[in-house]
């Protein structure tokens, strides 16, 4: 049933917007924070009996940075939105790293921006780091990496960055906290007949005609990106929710399978998802191939690629790209992301992974392919 996505959902994007972060710009809502915290913490102890992983993305740093800054309007000049973000980031993880540790939680600032993810090495550190981060039972809090952007690397508003993170780590599930119950019919500030939407498919074109601008001087994303944001976190198969982030106990009543606020159900599952990305991939830009014991291992159980399966390297690939990885007979049997370049793959053949280092001066990840980031492509 769709509304147990988020009761099955082990690993969560949670994104909280500007407007409830500094109580309409009046400055951190400390409450709030705490709130929200208690909730991540529960969720990460597993107090439903089942632990979960999970990462926030929370606005803010530009409100709390005017605030602090004593601006009354939201400056126009980039240099001075950063100088904003910059000054109002400090405020903003402070209060979640105590917050967070107030709860027996660990907590960690991870700033990106667009470029980070468009770029495949960065993409696959950022991407290890964060699963890293989650294994520790940390709760990672992102938000874009303001005092560097531009016009051309920033997302612009954070509902992106939360699905960009969801479709980095595959989430199951985004979370979207915002100061409506969740979608209506047309922006419910404006419009009195506006209808509450309880469910809808993810993608369904209908949705983006409904959703209007921000609804406050302090938000920057509004109603359209959110949709949006739940169109494409559902490419790699997680659901949304949108949400009111003032419910009480949102978190925990939604992954007890309550139904609160928009769900927007993803069309495929996350594996489906994740193979049909990978499958997308006509142009593989190289292929290792494996000797029997490694195909067997990957084939039946459900094992990483570690060099010392590796028999061969074909192609002129870079960490981050899709490979090919064929058993001895020459058959693809699955493809993944590599964690090293061709060049380097060639010196790992037929070595263990704690020859890494020797052979090369440094070790990225003891896989060739990590489990994680495969997919059977043969049976
Ligand atoms: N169809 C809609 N349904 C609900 N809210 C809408 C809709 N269209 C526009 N909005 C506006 O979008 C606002 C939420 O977006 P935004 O102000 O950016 O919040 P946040 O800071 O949480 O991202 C709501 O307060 C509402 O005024
Ligand atoms: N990085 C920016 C994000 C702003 C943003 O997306 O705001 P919102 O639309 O309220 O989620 C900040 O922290 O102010």
């Amino acid at each position: 049933m769709a509304s147990n996505v988020l009761r099955d959902a082990h690993r969560i994007v949670v994104k909280v917007g500007s407007s409830l972060v500094t109580n309409e710009g009046r400055g951190l809502d400390e409450a709030a924070i705490e709130e929200w915290s208690r909730q991540l913490a529960s969720l990460v102890h597993g107090e439903d009996g089942s632990k979960r992983e999970v990462i926030m993305v929370s606005s803010g740093a530009v409100a709390e940075g005017m605030k602090r800054l004593g601006w009354a309007t939201r400056p126009k000049e980039l240099h001075e939105l950063q100088a904003a973000a910059a000054v109002g980031q400090m405020g903003l993880v402070q209060m979640y790293e105590t917050k967070l540790r107030e709860q027996n939680v660990g907590s960690a600032q991870v700033l990106l921006t667009h470029a980070d993810l468009a770029d495949r090495e960065r993409y696959l550190n950022a991407r290890v780091t964060l699963l890293t981060l989650l294994q520790l039972g940390v709760v990672p809090v992102i938000n874009e990496n303001d005092t560097v952007v531009n016009d051309e690397i920033k997302f612009g508003d954070n509902d992106t960055l939360g699905a960009l993170v969801a479709n980095l780590v595959e989430a199951d599930a985004l979370v979207i906290l915002t100061d409506q119950k969740g979608l209506y019919t047309a922006d419910p500030r404006s419009n009195p007949d506006a209808q509450f939407v309880h469910e809808a498919q993810a993608g369904d074109l209908a949705l983006e005609a409904m959703a209007g601008g921000a609804g406050s001087s302090i938000g920057k994303g509004g109603m359209l990106t959110k949709i949006l944001a739940a169109k494409r976190a559902a490419g790699s198969g997680a659901s949304t929710v949108i949400a009111w982030g003032r419910e009480q106990d949102v978190l925990l009543r939604l992954t007890r399978g309550e139904a609160i606020g928009t769900l927007l159900v993803a069309p495929t599952h996350k594996n489906q998802a994740r193979k049909q990305w990978m499958m997308d991939h006509l142009q593989l830009r190289g292929a290792v191939t494996v000797d029997e014991g490694a195909a067997r291992v990957l084939r039946a159980e459900g094992k990483s690629l570690l060099p010392i399966g590796m028999t061969a390297v074909e192609g002129d690939f870079s960490r981050g790209e899709v490979i090919a990885v064929r058993d001895p007979q020459g058959q693809e049997l699955a493809r993944g992301l590599a964690n090293y370049a061709s060049s380097e793959a060639r010196l790992l053949c037929r070595h263990a992974s704690s020859e890494i280092e020797r052979l090369l001066g440094y070790t990225a990840e003891p896989e060739m392919v990590h489990r994680d980031n495969m997919v059977l492509t043969a049976h």
